[in-house]
């Protein structure tokens, strides 16, 4: 652009910019609009009402104590119209009026909906976890671990020890978010873990993900294995047993070490250790077939492709910003985890993606 004397052209362009500019800083108006339609509980309403639903009989199931806000929710529905998380759709007795219907993007945030994301979104939108991205400059100027750190003096780990809210906040969105990757996992990937006699989960949460292969293989002995506070209290069942403990330290052996989405919330000297111990713990079994299996992003590189995978490497770029925000932890390139392995002592590794934006990764010692 000539920065000179504006011409027509130049006041194109810079309209566009201006667009292009506008369009990536209200992208937040999207989230907190979609925040909005879930607190309301909008979208169970609209599934509940079984047909296309009509803003007048929306509002009058929103039983608003100020009527004259009612026609906001015609400006809310608006925005999530075109940001597809509803549809309009003609109402069946009325050629003429329109309703509102549920897209895929909404209909797996129902209550009901076996792959509901909503607590895991509710973690992310939530203003303790919010905040910290408003401390990412002064972050990049000081010498703290984490933005977190410096929105809080505390790490997550610490805050949420101390803050039973958070904790069930976040255990409750980490045990959503496992349900659809889990399902595909234990059907589409279920050779990963044919001959296995016991897997240990270590960092494996409230067990949602251990649970789901100890039920699919019932003569695998499974352990799910975090922080003490996590796993208090937890009833295992026949095949599936909860033990407390620091993975920096020493966690259970077995066949298979499972790492779902534990990596990604360390930097790599944390990574290096947590490896190391994961290949003492499988080297101790004399057994062929022994591996480690790690759950997690393989982040994609794409100069030249299709909008679908630039948008779902974007997506993977948004969750690597979320991990340095929160817990100076990254999502990671496939030569990324192979300088990883090869410093732990591994000796070979396969990919398999799952689902969207994970993978499963086998290393082997
Ligand atoms: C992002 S969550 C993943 C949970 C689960 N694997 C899943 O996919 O839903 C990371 C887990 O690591 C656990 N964790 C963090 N530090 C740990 C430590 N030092 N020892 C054991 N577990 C730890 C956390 O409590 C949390 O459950």
């Amino acid at each position: 652009m000539n920065m000179g004397n504006a011409n027509g052209e130049d006041a194109i362009e810079a309209l566009q910019a201006h667009a292009h500019i506008w369009r990536h800083a209200f992208n937040f108006v999207s989230f907190m609009s979609l925040k909005c339609a879930l607190d309301l509980g909008i979208l169970d309403i609209i599934h509940d009402h079984g047909k296309p639903m009509t803003i007048t009989q929306l509002v009058g199931a929103l039983q608003m104590l100020n009527p004259t806000k009612a026609c906001d929710i015609y400006r809310l529905m608006h925005i999530l119209v075109h940001s597809d998380f509803f549809a309009r759709q003609k109402l069946d007795n009325d050629a003429q009026e329109e309703g509102y219907v549920l897209t895929n993007s909404s209909r797996i945030l129902l209550k009901n909906n076996p792959f509901c994301i909503t607590p895991t979104l509710k973690a992310t939108m939530d203003p303790i976890i919010t905040k910290p991205w408003s401390f990412l400059g002064t972050w990049f100027q000081n010498d703290d671990h984490t933005p977190f750190a410096t929105a809080y003096g505390k790490t997550l780990w610490d805050y949420f020890t101390h803050d039973p809210q958070l904790k069930d906040l976040i255990n409750d969105g980490l045990a959503s978010d496992s349900q659809l990757v889990t399902s595909v996992l234990v059907d589409k990937c279920k050779g990963a873990f044919e001959g296995l006699e016991s897997l240990v989960d270590v960092g494996g949460g409230t067990g949602t993900t251990a649970k789901a292969i100890a039920d699919t293989f019932p003569h695998m002995e499974c352990t799910v294995f975090d922080l003490p506070h996590i796993v208090a209290g937890l009833q295992g069942s026949k095949n599936l047993k909860y033990v407390g403990g620091n993975m920096f330290e020493a966690f259970p052996t077995g066949d298979a070490i499972l790492l779902k989405k534990v990596l990604h919330d360390w930097n790599d000297k944390g990574c290096l250790t947590i490896l190391k111990r994961c290949k003492e713990a499988i080297s101790s079994q004399d057994k062929v077939g022994r591996k480690l299996i790690i759950i997690d992003m393989v982040v994609r590189e794409n100069e030249q492709v299709n909008d679908e995978a630039s948008s779902l490497t974007k997506t993977q770029l948004f969750f690597d910003m979320l991990m340095l925000v929160l817990v100076a932890g990254k999502e990671r390139r496939e030569e990324e985890w192979a300088e990883l392995f090869l410093a732990a002592g591994f000796s070979s590794f396969k990919i398999t993606p799952i689902v969207g934006l994970t993978s499963l990764i086998e290393v082997y010692p």
